[in-house]
């Protein structure tokens, strides 16, 4: 069913280069989780000091009880166990075919016999579409293949929590389109807890039960998809919508000047919600809240037109 993460005011620098400070934030168990933040806010450091790659100044990141923040190695080398992960490229060894890539884990962390091996292996190929294609280099597919074969990886051990670090990036609006699909077509099946960094606006509109925003150093907001669709914060609401009038400028945050230019700008109307994105079964995930009731239970009207049959697209995504 998936196992919770627990973030409680994590901070971590580079020498004297603050990347991030005090974030705290739950990750449901069972849910998807999309992290945004413009380029260097440290999304990517996040997710390697949520799998214990790298060590946090202060702060505690709580997994099962144990906090791998502060374990010691031998416990962190189980709590590993608990997790997959789809790095950027896909992060395969160019001189091993598919089958061997993606029996790799299984080859050093398990016992199991070559059968075993391989009827897992098939079972992960098949399950993210890439059945017939175990001979084929990294070099001979496409991106989108190398992501899915990539997934088939992160998913050998059985994970309890995966990990996704821009599996979009590279990749066309179909293919994206596609591979969004097979998350939550996985997350249905398997019932584990995704946390995906993502640059893709539609991406982040259509696919999370939950959303969090790293800016300046601090998350500026983390919650349900229909809180942050629905926010009027000014960094939240410029980010999520891909606007240029808002705090966020080309290199981080605009200074006084620029933002006086356009404090008589209007902003355009927060567009409508989306349906979130559905598995193909047609049988809701178990994290699956009804469209719209984040902002019934919480008095928020949304933006006209939210929640429409059809409309899954963000604006100009
Ligand atoms: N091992 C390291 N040593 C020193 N600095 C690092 C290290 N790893 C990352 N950084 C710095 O931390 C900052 C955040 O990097 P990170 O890759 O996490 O950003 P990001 O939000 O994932 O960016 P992008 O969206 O462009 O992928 C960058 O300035 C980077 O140079």
């Amino acid at each position: 069913m998936g196992v919770e993460i627990k973030i409680e005011h994590l901070t971590k620098s580079f020498g004297k280069s603050l990347i991030w400070k005090d974030v705290s934030l739950t990750v449901p168990a069972g849910e998807i989780c999309v992290m945004l933040g413009p380029s260097g806010t440290g999304k990517s450091v996040l997710l390697k000091t949520i799998i214990g790659l790298l060590k946090p100044d202060e702060g505690k990141v709580i997994i099962e009880g144990v906090d791998i923040a502060s374990c010691p190695e031998k416990e962190l080398y189980e709590i590993r166990k608990l997790f997959g992960v789809l790095f950027q490229d896909g992060a395969m060894f160019g001189s091993m075919n598919l089958y061997d890539n993606v029996a790799f884990p299984l080859r050093e962390h398990t016992k199991k016999s070559e059968s075993e091996i391989r009827n897992i292996v098939m079972e992960k190929m098949d399950l993210v579409g890439l059945l017939g294609a175990e001979d084929k280099l990294p070099g001979e597919i496409s991106g989108g293949m190398r992501k899915r074969a990539g997934l088939a990886r992160a998913l050998v051990l059985d994970p309890e929590i995966v990990l996704f670090d821009e599996p979009d990036s590279g990749l066309d609006p179909v293919r994206t389109s596609f591979l969004n699909q097979l998350i939550i077509d996985l997350n249905a099946q398997i019932d584990a807890t995704f946390l995906i960094v993502t640059h893709d606006i539609n991406t982040a509109r259509t696919v999370p039960d939950n959303i969090g925003l790293l800016y300046h150093k601090h998350l500026a907001m983390f919650g349900p998809r229909e809180m942050l669709l629905s926010s009027e914060e000014p960094v939240v609401r410029q980010f999520l919508n891909a606007q240029r009038v808002g705090p966020i400028g080309m290199s981080e945050e605009k200074d006084a000047d620029e933002l006086e230019a356009e404090k008589d700008q209007e902003l355009p109307p927060l567009p409508p919600i989306p349906l979130q994105q559905e598995p193909s079964s047609g049988i809701p995930r178990k994290s699956q809240r009804p469209p719209g009731q984040w902002c019934a239970e919480n008095g928020v009207t949304p933006p006209p037109g939210s929640f429409a049959p059809n409309m899954s697209m963000a604006p100009g995504a």
